[in-house]
């Protein structure tokens, strides 16, 4: 079983790719940019609001499939510059059980979509 999913509570594609897909027992998102449902690009926006925004894209695609994030296993975060890593953490970590976060990698990269400078995505288990 492979299923797309799809909501207006997160942001469009802006490549080739389907926003999550569900197997039978686990959900992948795509990795998700501080762009809002509404398509308004925060690539000028701080660090801790463009994480911000990136983790709410993701809460809404895991909650199409009636997850939450307490049901992510594995996150890996991308970012701009490993200088925001400190600031990036200060807001992640709202976003889960301080005491059984899900793994987790952090990369800095050289160049996100749209000029961001964050991306984040998950996979979490039914
Ligand atoms: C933003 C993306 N997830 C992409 O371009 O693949």
């Amino acid at each position: 079983m492979r299923e797309i999913i799809h909501t207006d509570d997160a942001p469009e594609a802006v490549g080739a790719y389907s926003q999550g897909v569900e197997t039978n027992d686990l959900v992948f998102t795509a990795g998700q940019i501080p762009l809002t449902p509404e398509g308004d690009l925060l690539d000028g926006a701080s660090i801790d609001i463009q994480t911000e925004q990136a983790l709410e894209n993701v809460e809404a695609v895991l909650a199409e499939s009636g997850l939450e994030m307490d049901d992510v296993v594995k996150m890996s975060v991308y970012l701009d510059d490993i200088d925001d890593f400190d600031e990036m953490n200060e807001i992640y970590e709202t976003f889960f059980d301080e005491e059984a976060p899900p793994a987790r990698s952090a990369i800095a990269v050289d160049e996100l979509p749209k000029g961001v400078g964050v991306e984040i995505e998950a996979i979490a288990t039914k």
